[in-house]
């Protein structure tokens, strides 16, 4: 079947289509389905990466997000049960070129699709991904409903309504749909090829190490898995934990995890608690949502993006504060909104740039020991050039 092209689109199902893709506007795009069956609605974004896929498929930002991956081979080394950046996944679904081959990978248990099936994830192929892509980056990030029924048969109005009826990212708090409910310590550390991710070295040495309270909005378990290597002990709290609670624990630093949907939505009960550690000075660090929550504490606003950043190659340039140095580092995205350079108050340094848009991709609160990135310094997937982030933090922090 020649690939759905989003332009010239037929209205009923060419033979062999399993899948479809129906956008809010009407457009239908014919595929071949894999992975778990049903319609899944959501906003349709593309993201970069060349590899990583299983990553970025259980990355808890992708709530309420379908993922048109640009990389036409995606599958090819299947699924293991340690890339997981969550144990289950957030994102509905994902649309790719080609269906997923045969893996060939020694850490392999299960074929791309088998583990999607397994997740819940609705797989579409034979898109033609860069003109789906080209589209998005011409209009913006479109809603649509992606679909997978086996025997061919799908109601196209009732998917049409479904997309239509579906309200954007915008105003929506979807952190709290994929926290975790209950507190509780984080032991492992980074992963090694041969021995897996570390765990008992770090618990040994955890209560020497400097105490951080880590606030899940949607975190990817390898920043957990960073802040341990980098020295740190740590303790996840759910998104809603109270200023109070989180005191009590007693940290030496807060982290404000990564997250979906809008930041607006969760600052209601975030950023609260947020301006009540910056009065008592407790040091923070910030990734992404976290980033964006740590900008509207500070005075600034965030805005939505028209076609957010998501890929493994994302230059980012360090311009002030601690990190006024003019270098380059190539980051890992994943994000639809920004906050606004133009509103950041006197006393909030922007510390990093995009060099692809000039977008805000860093921010340092003046006299505080308060910073965040838009990015994602600990990849999984991609580069690691930012790691220094997590020293930075935790070096920086006092023993409990
Ligand atoms: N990865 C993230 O934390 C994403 C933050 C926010 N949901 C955005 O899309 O911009």
């Amino acid at each position: 079947m020649a690939p759905a092209n989003p332009s010239a689109a037929p209205k009923t199902p060419p033979s062999g289509a399993t899948g479809v893709l129906v956008l809010a506007d009407g457009t239908v795009l014919w595929g071949i389905g894999y992975g778990a069956s049903g319609a899944g609605v959501g906003e349709i974004c593309f993201n970069t990466s060349m590899t990583g896929y299983q990553e970025i498929l259980t990355d808890p930002s992708y709530a309420g997000q379908i993922i048109t991956f640009t990389f036409p081979h995606i599958g090819n080394v299947g699924a293991n049960p340690e890339d997981m950046e969550r144990e289950k996944r957030a994102a509905i679904g994902c649309i790719t070129r080609e269906l997923p081959t045969l893996p060939s990978n020694f850490r392999s248990v299960q074929t791309l699709p088998e583990w999607m099936k397994a997740q819940g994830l609705i797989g579409l192929a034979g898109i033609d991904t860069r003109a789906l892509t080209r589209r998005i980056r011409d209009g913006g990030a479109p809603t649509g409903v992606v679909a997978h029924s086996p025997d061919g048969k799908f109601d196209l109005d009732r998917l049409l309504l479904l997309a239509q009826g579906w309200p954007g990212l915008e105003g929506m708090d979807l952190a709290k749909t994929v926290t975790r409910e209950r507190q509780g310590s984080w032991d492992a550390g980074v992963w090694h090829l041969g021995s897996g991710y570390e765990g008992s070295d770090h618990k040994r040495a955890g209560d020497a190490a400097p105490h951080v309270v880590a606030v899940d909005y949607g975190a990817k378990d390898n920043i957990f898995r960073n802040l341990v290597k980098a020295g740190a002990r740590v303790t996840v709290v759910p998104a809603k934990t109270s200023l109070d609670e989180i005191v009590a624990l007693r940290p030496a630093g807060v982290f404000l995890s990564n997250g979906p949907g809008d930041p607006a939505a969760t600052g209601e009960y975030a950023v609260p608690v947020i301006k009540g550690l910056l009065e008592r000075n407790v040091p923070i660090f910030g990734i992404c949502l976290g980033h964006q929550l740590l900008g509207i504490a500070a005075g600034a606003k965030t805005v939505k993006m028209h076609q957010g950043h998501r890929g493994a190659n994302h230059p980012v340039q360090r311009v002030g504060g601690d990190e006024g140095d003019g270098v380059v580092e190539i980051t890992s995205m994943n994000h639809g909104f920004a906050v606004d350079a133009a509103t950041l108050p006197k006393g909030v340094v922007e510390t990093h740039k995009s060099l692809f848009d000039g977008s805000n991709c860093g921010i340092a609160i003046t006299g505080k020991n308060a910073f965040s990135v838009q990015y994602h310094p600990e990849a999984s997937p991609g580069p690691q050039d930012s790691f220094y982030l997590f020293e930075k933090f935790v070096g920086g922090l006092g023993k409990d």
